[in-house]
């Protein structure tokens, strides 16, 4: 197995992305977790650039210690100085410095020849290899420099004391194919390759950095470059838990294996996320939110007749803590009966099928179907099938500004008897349920209502969650229908009618809220 090193640059490509400006505190946590992710370097900025990003790299080098930790400068004194105070004291100095060599480059941003940009590189080679132990040097636009030119460049930086030679996609041009040949040619025609480590450093412009990566993986690339989330200038870098999940999931393919603690990726990215603000797609590899979810009722049934069906990566291998089976339209028996049993709910398999008409009936109303639905679903069928006691006919409220509200109520009884009754209230749910109260027997105090909506969007449902005291028995009840008012009628006669139950039937029902 090869081994691959990886370059984490959260801190400094990472933090180029637009909009995203950490402060230290949050430059240190991030460092720390990407310690305990075990990444091999920590590229933590660039210490030319502010007095803040000097103090973070100089904090950062002197805090982490199992990991290397690097800053980027330029082909400039000033830089390489700065770089130095800022990681001297740090377990392993390294610096990573640059120059662009393609002709767009030389032409245009640095104004330098072919010969002016080898002098200013192996000058500064030189120069900073008298301060640093190890010194990574990086063909900024790489994937669009004349391959002669390229190796001519890099066998003269090898000579000046680079250790570790990075050819950057820095645009995100190249394709996998003519990536990874770079590699191949700097390997065939640069007489020193063998004394340096090759890295790959990826922008994802044209939604190739992984690919790109990988590419540069098989081509005698031995360490790895990118950042969490694929956060970075522009598109963003290679997305780091990518590359080392594909590596360990196809190990088989590539032969190669990084010393990441994979279990620690969720959590990273997570923080990485709310540091950063920069919110992580829900479809997005490894770390999206739905990278463990299956919706559709075809592959539920694979997944829970088994995993390996639809799932090539275990979520507890990135430290997410199961799949997700999420309920919906497209959702089918097996997932839905392995949901409630899931939940407790013992549904006898004869009523499975009656529900799922039912739950098939809201979810198309419906973007998702939470648990509470499927709580509501079974309590409303087990109350009004099993045990009907009150039963909500028809609710009318009136209400109006500077007007008392009225609400008038038709039931069905205990003894099946139609009760209708009508009251005020200083609102429209007090009119209600002080016209409910009318309608049952025996006093009730309402202890509390909470109301909220399930799902987002106008086609959510009201949920309402009443508790209260009925017959000298705290209860609760909870109702769910697409209009308020006909929500906290329900709820509040599920409480009463479970109170009603447990008294009948001398027991509990087995929801408990
Ligand atoms: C591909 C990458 O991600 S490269 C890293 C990009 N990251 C950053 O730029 C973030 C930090 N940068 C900064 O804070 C600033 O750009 C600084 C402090 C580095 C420089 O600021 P300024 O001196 O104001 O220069 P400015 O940024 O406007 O222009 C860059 C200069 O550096 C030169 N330059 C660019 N790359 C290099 C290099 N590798 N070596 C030497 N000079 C370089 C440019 O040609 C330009 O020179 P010029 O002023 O002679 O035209
Ligand atoms: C500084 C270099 C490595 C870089 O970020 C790039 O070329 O994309
Ligand atoms: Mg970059």
């Amino acid at each position: 197995m090869q081994k691959i090193k990886i370059f984490d640059t959260t801190l400094r490509d990472g933090e180029q992305s637009a909009g995203v400006n950490l402060n230290l505190s949050e430059k240190l946590e991030i460092a720390r977790q990407l310690e305990r992710l075990n990444v091999d370097i920590i590229e933590a900025g660039f210490p030319a650039a502010s007095k803040g990003d000097f103090s973070s790299v100089q904090k950062i080098a002197q805090m982490v210690k199992n990991c290397s930790v690097t800053g980027l400068a330029r082909s400039v004194t000033s830089d390489i100085d700065a770089a130095w105070e800022a990681l001297k004291d740090g377990a392993e100095p390294r610096l990573h410095t640059f120059l662009a060599t393609s002709p767009i480059h030389r032409q245009y941003k640095l104004k330098m020849s072919k010969e002016e940009v080898i002098e200013t590189a192996v000058q500064s080679v030189k120069y900073a290899a008298k301060k640093f132990p190890i010194i990574q040097w990086s063909a900024e636009d790489a994937s669009r420099t004349e391959l002669p030119f390229l190796a001519e460049i890099v066998e003269k930086v090898i000579q000046a004391g680079a250790q570790v030679i990075n050819l950057p996609d820095t645009v995100g041009y190249g394709t996998p194919e003519e990536y990874g040949m770079i590699f191949k040619y700097l390997r065939e025609h640069v007489p020193s390759i063998d004394k340096v480590s090759l890295s790959t450093h990826c922008h994802d412009d044209l939604g190739m950095a992984i690919a790109n990566s990988l590419a540069a993986v098989e081509n005698g690339a031995t360490q790895v470059e990118g950042a969490i989330n694929g956060i970075g200038e522009r598109a963003g870098n290679a997305a780091l838990e990518e590359i080392a999940v594909a590596l360990h999931i196809r190990k088989d393919f590539y032969q190669a294996s990084t010393r990441l603690n994979l279990q620690e990726i969720s959590r990273t990215s997570s923080l990485v996320s709310k540091l950063t603000g920069m919110v992580v797609p829900a479809n997005k590899a490894v770390v999206g939110k739905n990278a463990f979810a299956h919706e559709s009722g075809i592959h539920q049934d694979g997944v829970l007749k088994e995993k390996t069906t639809y799932e090539i990566i275990s979520p507890e291998l990135v430290g997410v803590q199961s799949n997700s089976l999420v309920l919906g339209k497209h959702s089918g028996r097996h997932a839905f009966k392995n949901r409630l049993n899931e939940l407790g709910l013992n549904v006898p398999e004869e009523e499975i099928n009656k529900l799922f008409v039912s739950f098939k009936e809201l979810a198309d109303r419906k973007k998702e179907m939470t648990d509470y639905d499927l709580v509501a679903l079974v309590l409303d069928k087990k109350l009004s099938e099993e045990v009907s006691f009150y039963e909500l006919n028809q609710i009318q409220v009136q209400y109006g500004t500077n007007q008392i509200p009225t609400a008038t109520v038709t039931l069905t009884g205990i003894n099946q008897e139609t009760i209708q009754e009508a009251g005020t209230g200083a609102g429209s749910i007090e009119a209600l349920y002080n016209t409910l109260e009318k309608c049952v027997e025996g006093s009730i105090n309402l202890l509390d209502y909470r109301i909220q909506s399930v799902g987002a969007g106008r086609d959510a449902l009201a949920e309402v969650y009443v508790k209260m005291k009925y017959m000298d028995v705290e209860t609760s009840g909870r109702g769910l229908a697409q209009d308020v008012l006909e929500a906290s009628g329900k709820a509040y006669l599920n409480a009463v009618n479970r109170v009603i139950y447990m008294k009948n039937m001398g027991r509990e029902l087995s929801l408990t809220q």
